[in-house]
Formats: structure tokens, sequence, C-alpha cells
């Protein structure tokens, strides 16, 4: 059976005062249910995708979603969390529930991390590493990716120009998302240089490589194709992989992201495509180096030559490969547990011809990768409009 999306909803992310977690949760919940043309009383699972490690008092979280209409008490609710792939963890866990019959899944991923004292950000941030045998890391999961970054220059030579083309590109394309946190174009020197504003964060990566913290909510709701041919619009998942790598990096070439490359590989062959025949791609660009080496393992870029494809603008928005239309994470936003719920939102919003300025002409097969920790959980889909 292949599960589709047939309803969506998205809050603004950002630094949103007056929300709690519930609210968040309750709004989008709502929403999506009034997008996909369904009430509370049809839903048959709930599953929600959210982290905390500490952002939240508040840690057992399922039943906040019955907080949206009274009518979904007594319905299945659960939680899941797999780092920063929360929220394709809970995509994935509410397909399986379609798999086994339920009819119409809800699934929300929500994170409220603004609330939060600096300091502990990171701190939180940091649990979804392995921090005994890394060893020390300061910068909270900056310091990762800035590890990854120096080893990176070592091998393949100083990519600044890439990184910050890279971020230069997601934050252009953000401009026109009206959910995302940062609507401002920064512009290739701004992020190119050192500056007051654009201190080093960790190693080569200064503060513009480097996603936002952030609230946020996204929902989506699943259903068969059968059923789903029959409703307003249908995205259907042509393909939907998971794969999970060991989470100490001394027990992998960190430079590869081979989860990421696995998942890739098994995605295209599942759906019977080519990254060649992908509209454009959402992609884990929780650090500009990220998305670099996200390039290679995805098949885009040989090893080493994943720079060549951000500054000859391959990935632009208009141009062969639009990759983070959406402004990704860098822009848009990361809220851990809404992030690749929300991913699946923006594609389903593309698929539909729904994206308004961030729209991508034509769009008719969408990518995703969504990451947690440093390439250890590993989600991709591939999206298509069935109707
Ligand atoms: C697998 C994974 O997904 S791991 C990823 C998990 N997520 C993270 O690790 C989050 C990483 N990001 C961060 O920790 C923070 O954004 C930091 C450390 C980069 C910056 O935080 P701070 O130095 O505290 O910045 P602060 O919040 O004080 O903002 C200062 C200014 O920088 C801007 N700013 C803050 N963060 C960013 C950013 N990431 N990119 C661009 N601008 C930023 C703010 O808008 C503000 O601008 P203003 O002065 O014009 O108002």
């Amino acid at each position: 059976m292949i599960a589709c999306i047939v309803g969506w909803a998205h809050s603004r992310f950002g630094k949103l005062e007056g929300e709690t977690l519930e609210s968040l949760i309750t709004k989008v919940a709502a929403e999506a249910l009034e997008h996909a043309g369904i009430g509370p009383e049809d839903v048959g699972e709930i599953v929600l995708g959210h982290f905390n490690a500490g952002f939240s008092a508040q840690d057992f979280t399922a039943s906040l979603v019955l907080q949206t209409d009274d009518r979904l008490r007594f319905k299945p609710a659960t939680r899941v969390e797999n780092a920063c792939a929360t929220g394709s963890a809970a995509v994935r866990q509410g397909i399986r529930a379609v798999d086994s019959g339920a009819r119409f899944v809800l699934v929300v991923g929500a994170e409220q991390m603004t609330t939060t004292p600096g300091p502990e950000i990171g701190a939180n941030l940091l649990k979804a590493s392995y921090l005994p045998e890394d060893g020390d890391t300061p910068a909270g999961f900056a310091g990762v990716f800035g590890k990854i970054a120096h080893a990176y220059f070592q091998r393949h030579g100083d990519q600044s120009d890439a990184l910050a083309a890279i971020a230069a590109k997601n934050h252009k394309n953000g401009v026109e998302n009206p959910y995302a946190q940062m609507r401002k174009d920064l512009g290739y020197d701004f992020c190119r240089q050192e500056s007051e504003k654009n201190p080093y964060v960790a190693g080569p990566l200064k503060r513009t490589d480097c996603s936002l913290v952030s609230d946020g909510a996204a929902a989506i709701v699943l259903t068969d194709t059968t059923t789903a041919l029959s409703m307003r619009r249908a995205i259907a998942f042509r393909a939907n992989e998971h794969v999970q790598d060991f989470l100490p990096m001394s027990k992998r070439d960190i430079l590869l992201f081979e989860g990421c490359e696995q998942a890739w590989a098994q995605a295209l062959k599942k759906a019977g495509v080519t990254l060649h025949d992908l509209s454009f791609v959402e992609t884990h660009d929780c650090f500009t180096i990220a998305e670099l080496i996200e390039y290679e393992a995805m098949g885009l870029a040989k090893r080493g030559e994943g720079a060549k494809l951000a500054l000859e603008g391959y990935t632009a928005k208009d141009s062969k490969l639009p990759v983070n239309p959406s402004g990704g994470l860098k822009s848009k936003g990361h809220p851990i547990g809404a992030t690749g719920v929300s991913m699946h939102v923006l594609t389903s919003m593309q698929l539909a011809g729904e994206a308004g300025g961030i729209q991508v002409p034509n769009a008719k097969l969408g990518g995703i990768f969504n990451m947690g920790g440093a390439a250890v959980a590993n989600y991709v889909s591939i999206l298509d409009r069935i109707r």
C-alpha cells in the first residue's frame, strides 16, 4: 500500500512569543484536519514528533495532540523521537499506521526552543551526539559540525567560498517563505566575511553557516491511495527510506555521510527514478557543511567536488536542481521535532502548486533528506502528486 499526504498545516517558525508547546501543536493539528477536509472523529491514529531533550518541562507529550478537540479522546497517540530527524521519524511511523489499516493518520511535529536559556540550548542539542568517545565539544552542535568542516577542509581544501554560497542561496530563498524565521537576503559577501555580526562560532563555521534556534510546528494527514484519490489532493510517497548509522563518529568516515548515501540509493531505487528526475530537493542544512557533503552523498557530485555545485549555482532556485527552495533550516528555522514534518509539508505544497513565492515552476517530483545527529538517523522521501 502506498501512503499519501492529503492535508497539511505549518506554523510560522521563529521566536514565537505567547505560544506554548500545546498551542503550537493544537493549532497545526486543527488546521491540517481542516485542510484535508476531515473531522477529528475520522482520525485513526496520532503520531507526534517531539525531540525535547530538556527544552520543555513536559516530556510526556503525545496526549497534547488530543487537546485539539474532544473528539480525539481515546484515539491511539504516540510520541516518537530520533534527534533532528524526529519529524521524519513521526512521518514514517504514520506511514506504518496507514499500512496497518488506520484510515486517516494525523502526524504532528513540534518544538519550542527559544524559551530555553542560551547555554542550555547547546547542551540540550548535544544530547544527540556521542560525547564519551568523540571528546569535548564546545559550542553545542556547531562544535560537532565545526570539526567536520575542519576535517573536510584538510582533505579537500578550504571550502569557505562554497559554504558562503550555500548560506547566501538559502537565505535568499527564505525571503519568499512566509513561514521562515529569517526573511533577509544576507548576500554572499556578508556570509563570506567574518564580522562583528557574523563571528566564527566553531572551527571554520561562522554564524551564517548555522541553522537557527526556533519554535514551530507542522502537521500532515496521511491516508491510503484509494481513499486519497477521492479527496481534494493526494501527494504519494514513491519512496520513504530510513537508514540508521553508528552514533560515534570515530566508527565511521564522518566526511562520507554514508547513511545519507545509503538512504538516497535505496529511495531512488524504490521510486525507480534518478536524481535528474527530481524537480527539487529539501535537504538537511543544519550547517552549510552538511548541505555540501549531502550533495556528494546523494550522488549529485563526486566526493570532494560538492563545492562546484554551490559555486556554479547548480542548486539555485532557478537552476538545474533547486536545493532548499524553502530557504532550508538555514533561514526557515529548525525547531527540531517539527523540521522533518515541515519538509514534507513544503514539498507537498510545491507539488500541489500551492507554494506561493517559493514555488518551483512545474514541480513534479520532490526529494527530502532529513538527518539526526551527524548522519546517524537518515530519512529520504520521494513525493509525487497523483491528484
Ligand atoms: C543534525 C542537526 O540538525 S544539528 C543542528 C541543531 N541546531 C543547532 O545546533 C542550532 C545552531 N545555531 C545556534 O546555536 C545559534 O543560532 C548560533 C550559536 C549560531 C547563534 O546564536 P547567538 O550567537 O546566540 O545569536 P543571537 O540569537 O544572539 O542573535 C544575534 C544576531 O544574529 C542573528 N542570528 C542568530 N543566529 C543566526 C544564524 N544561525 N544565522 C544567521 N543569523 C543568525 C540574529 O538574528 C541576530 O541578528 P540581529 O543582531 O540583527 O538581531
